[in-house]
């Protein structure tokens, strides 16, 4: 690569690019994508050591290659990769040669019920516009599924009915455990139950039951992903008056989606969209374009249902002819260094499987902070192979940190924020005020290993520090969430 005539190509990813061509000034760094829109980091924050914030914009690709010189973007989608002869083909019929290649294409959502124009996925600005659109006219939808998109649809969605179905026994289960999903239920069934009470300590078993004292809990192509505040500039509202109106049918899946006109010859009795507190069970009289069966056996009609069911890795365009290790998620397979199971091919972010040995309190999840951190790390790995480097694991994979928005309130996500893979020897404490805040730190053996903070606590980097520097913290006690002391002066 030393050599400006030996060309370096490089698949999507924003932060991949100018990373080489900062390093490698005299070298083709060429980005095909798929997407007419190149997706980049902007008011990017070190908010700690490890927590990042920014947001990310579209622009067009002329405003990385007037910057970068040596980026060149080619805009068609890869439909073949042949990895022997390190080539890969595009849709727009070309062949490019490559001599290190860095797969960024990302995931996919995992749909439900894929085919079923009834059944919508959020992805990108092109599926987030389709659902905006049908919403102005749906007067009832149907969310199914429990993590970040769903939190975030059924907050953000108004003037029409939704039935959020979930899997799980409390909201948020991807993020939250049954405590947190207690504090934000209560800001999602009512705006004005903010009423602050006294704050008070509790400690929440594995299983969510509250207890007063300590215990031991037992315990096709696609554009690019929508980054933080996707939502933002959509109007997400239906045709109808109120604001929120939402009904969450708890442990149930999706059965059977019925049309209308199959519908009818079932003679099945759909339900009422169930009104505030009022425990009768209704039939619903109104004709729907679609009916939904849950699990639970209620039916409720709806105009569509999105399927906010997670991801998978977006490998197809790849595998054809090449021998990829796969993860279970799917994902191609990466070392510490990035590397595929194939010669000269790296991958980073949701289309990648983290298969290195992990520290304790790191795991993978696909978000836009691990798909940056990952490119800016895979940059780094490529550079330094090629100048033959060694190169340690960068720090950003020491400590899983996350912040995020839900329900208006500031989300911090730290180490084994949900005890992830702790087994039953751990310890939850939480501190809790009402519309206000929520706590909860993951113990082990004296240490911090995890922490969910909810609203401006302002604890995140004296947490981070201590999950990061595995103090023993046993002599402290519960003074660690004493709202009287000011835990950032105790360890400073
Ligand atoms: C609605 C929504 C909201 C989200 N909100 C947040 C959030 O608040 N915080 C957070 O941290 N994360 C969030 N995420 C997750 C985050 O967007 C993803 O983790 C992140 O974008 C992954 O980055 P990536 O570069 O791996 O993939 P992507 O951003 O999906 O980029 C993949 C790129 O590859 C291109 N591509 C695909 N196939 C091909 C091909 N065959 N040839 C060429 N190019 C191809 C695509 O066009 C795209 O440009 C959200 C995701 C969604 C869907
Ligand atoms: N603020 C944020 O950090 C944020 C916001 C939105 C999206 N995202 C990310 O974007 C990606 C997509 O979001 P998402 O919400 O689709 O995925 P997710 O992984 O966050 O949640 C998927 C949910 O679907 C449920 N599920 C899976 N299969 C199901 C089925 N057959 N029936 C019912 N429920 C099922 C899971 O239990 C889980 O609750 C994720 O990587 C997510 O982390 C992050």
């Amino acid at each position: 690569m030393r050599n400006g005539k030996q060309r370096s190509r490089i698949q999507n990813e924003r932060v991949l690019p100018s990373k080489l061509a900062v390093n490698f000034p005299t070298e083709d760094i060429v980005l095909v994508t798929a997407s007419p829109v190149i997706k980049a980091v902007t008011n990017f924050k070190q908010v700690s050591k490890v927590l990042e914030e920014f947001d990310v914009e579209e622009q067009p690709s002329t405003v990385l290659e007037n910057r970068f010189p040596n980026i060149k973007v080619i805009e068609s989608g890869v439909k073949q990769l042949k990895s022997e002869e390190h080539c890969i083909f595009t849709e727009d019929g070309r062949q490019h040669a490559y001599r290190k290649l860095c797969l960024c294409a990302g995931a996919k959502p995992k749909l439900i019920c894929e085919g079923n124009p009834y059944v919508l996925g959020i992805r990108d600005t092109d599926s987030a516009q389709e659902f905006q659109k049908q919403l102005t006219k749906a007067k009832r939808i149907m969310i199914v599924g429990n993590g970040g998109i769903a939190l975030e649809l059924v907050y953000e969605i108004e003037g029409c009915e939704v039935i959020w179905a979930i899997k799980d026994k409390a909201i948020g289960n991807t993020f939250f455990d049954a405590g947190a999903a207690e504090f934000l239920t209560s800001k999602l069934m009512s705006e004005k139950s903010e009423a602050k009470i006294a704050p008070k300590r509790t400690i929440y078993t594995i299983e969510g039951a509250r207890k007063e004292n300590r215990s031991k809990a037992k315990a096709d192509n696609v554009g690019s992903a929508l980054g933080p505040d996707w939502h933002g500039g959509l109007d997400l509202k239906g045709p109808q008056e109120f604001s929120h109106s939402i009904h969450i049918e708890t442990r149930c899946e999706v059965k059977k989606i019925y049309l209308q006109e199959e519908f009818k010859i079932t003679k099945k009795k759909p339900l009422a969209f169930p009104k505030h507190q009022d425990k009768s069970v209704t039939l619903d009289k109104e004709m729907w374009p679609v009916y939904v069966e849950l699990t639970n056996g209620k039916i409720y009609g709806c105009d569509f249902l999105v399927s906010a069911t997670g991801v998978t890795p977006n490998v197809q365009p790849f595998l054809h002819g090449n021998n990829f290790d796969l993860g279970e998620d799917g994902g191609l397979k990466v070392d510490d260094q990035m590397r595929t199971s194939l010669p000269d091919i790296y991958a980073a972010g949701d289309i990648c499987t983290a298969c290195w040995q992990p520290s304790p309190v790191w795991q993978q999840m696909r978000l836009w902070t691990q798909a940056r951190q990952m490119g800016w790390y895979a940059a780094k790995c490529m550079a330094a192979a090629s100048l033959g480097h060694p190169i340690d694991m960068d720090f950003s994979f020491e400590l899983f940190a996350h912040v995020t928005k839900f329900f208006n309130y500031k989300v911090v996500l730290l180490g084994k924020y949900n005890a992830q893979g702790l087994g039953s020897d751990h310890e939850l404490m939480l501190r809790c005020t009402r519309g206000q805040e929520y706590i909860k730190v993951v113990m082990q053996n004296g240490r911090m290993m995890g922490a969910v903070l909810i609203g401006e606590t302002d604890l995140e980097e004296t947490f981070e520090n201590l999950i990061l520097n595995q103090m023993d913290l046993s002599s402290y006690g519960e003074d660690l969430l004493d709202p009287n002391i000011d835990i950032e002066d105790y360890f400073d």
